[in-house]
């Protein structure tokens, strides 16, 4: 049976792979208390203790605005620490499985971004991303990077959840509408990889997991305020009308053809994605 590491256990992501992965193997899932990336002794103890064949780091430094103010402590996290967990899954000969972000780009590009296009990321939190990426390539151990964007779930902090607090505190929201994205349900981030770990060739290398079609921030919350049945206004406004510390890229879109190529998985559309969420009893709103 394969022994699974997982880190970040209590974040979105990491809670629904702890659920997700136990189908695949004997898991170990760790939250911060257990296993702190700031700490290396803390990685290479956990990793000299379960010996995995797959390592999962689900775990980040993802507050966007903080990491303009401590860039050092999101390097720590999203950059250095990946790059110490590339080194011990090399040497175990295990394989490592890594999430990134759709802030590694500027936003600029007129279509979906693909793995080929050159990533330039516009703040520190997106900068921090993509050293990590780095980081796990120039180890040279076997690895899966999934980039992934505007993840909600019902759990933790997100968009979804924002929302839904707003409208219990306003009657009307002003949302941007000149950013556009694919808003993806933890759940499904969960299940592809699932997949993906389940075959007996794992794909390697850097997918990009979107669903084709996209969103304009405001026009998600309109979605929610709809399949949830309230009654709230949502008033479209440019970024430059809700200034925050990090600049976001106005295009977020994610090609994910290269993954449905290698091994035929796709995300269901952005609105089905919502639903399913919406409509899952299994998990309350924490
Ligand atoms: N959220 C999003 O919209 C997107 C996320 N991603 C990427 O997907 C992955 C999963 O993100 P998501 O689940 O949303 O993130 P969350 O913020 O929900 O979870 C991240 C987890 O990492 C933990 N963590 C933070 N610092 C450390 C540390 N020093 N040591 C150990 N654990 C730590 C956090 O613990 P604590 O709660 O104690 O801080 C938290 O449980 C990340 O790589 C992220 O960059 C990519 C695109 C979009
Ligand atoms: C709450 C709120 C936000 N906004 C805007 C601000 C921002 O431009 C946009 C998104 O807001 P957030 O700060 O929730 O999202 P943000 O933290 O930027 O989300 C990002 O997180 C990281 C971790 C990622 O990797 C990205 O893929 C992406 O999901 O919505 C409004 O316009 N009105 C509002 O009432």
């Amino acid at each position: 049976m394969k022994k699974i590491l997982l880190t970040g256990a209590q974040g979105q992501v990491g809670w629904e792979l702890a659920r997700t992965l136990a189908s695949l193997g004997e898991i170990h899932a760790f939250g911060r208390g257990e296993l702190d990336l700031t700490q290396p002794d803390s990685i290479r103890t956990a990793m000299a203790r379960v010996q995995p064949d797959i390592v999962v780091n689900a775990a980040a430094y993802t507050a966007v605005d903080k990491a303009e103010a401590e860039p050092e402590a999101a390097f720590a996290v999203n950059a250095t620490a990946p790059g110490i967990l590339a080194e011990e899954v090399r040497r175990l000969g295990a394989l490592l499985v890594h999430y990134s972000t759709d802030y590694v780009f500027d936003g600029s590009k007129a279509g979906a971004y693909t793995e080929d296009d050159p990533p330039c990321p516009i703040n520190v939190y997106g900068r921090s991303k993509l050293a990590g990426e780095e980081a796990i390539r120039q180890r040279g151990c076997r690895h899966l990077i999934f980039r992934i964007s505007w993840i909600y779930g019902l759990r933790g902090g997100n968009f979804l959840l924002t929302m839904l607090r707003l409208a219990r505190e306003r009657p009307e929201l002003r949302v941007v509408m000149d950013q556009v994205g694919a808003p993806t349900w933890s759940r499904l981030v969960a299940e592809i990889t699932a997949l993906a770990l389940a075959r007996e060739q794992p794909p390697e290398g850097l997918y990009h997991l979107g669903s084709e079609d996209a969103v304009s921030w405001a026009g998600f919350a309109r979605e929610i305020f709809r399949l949830s049945g309230i009654p709230v206004l949502v008033r479209d406004i440019p970024s430059s009308e809700y200034p925050l510390p990090a600049r976001r890229p106005l295009n977020s879109r994610l090609c994910g053809r290269r993954l449905r190529d290698a091994i035929g998985l796709a995300l269901p559309s952005w609105q089905q994605g919502l639903a399913l969420c919406l409509a899952d009893e299994s998990q309350d709103v924490v």
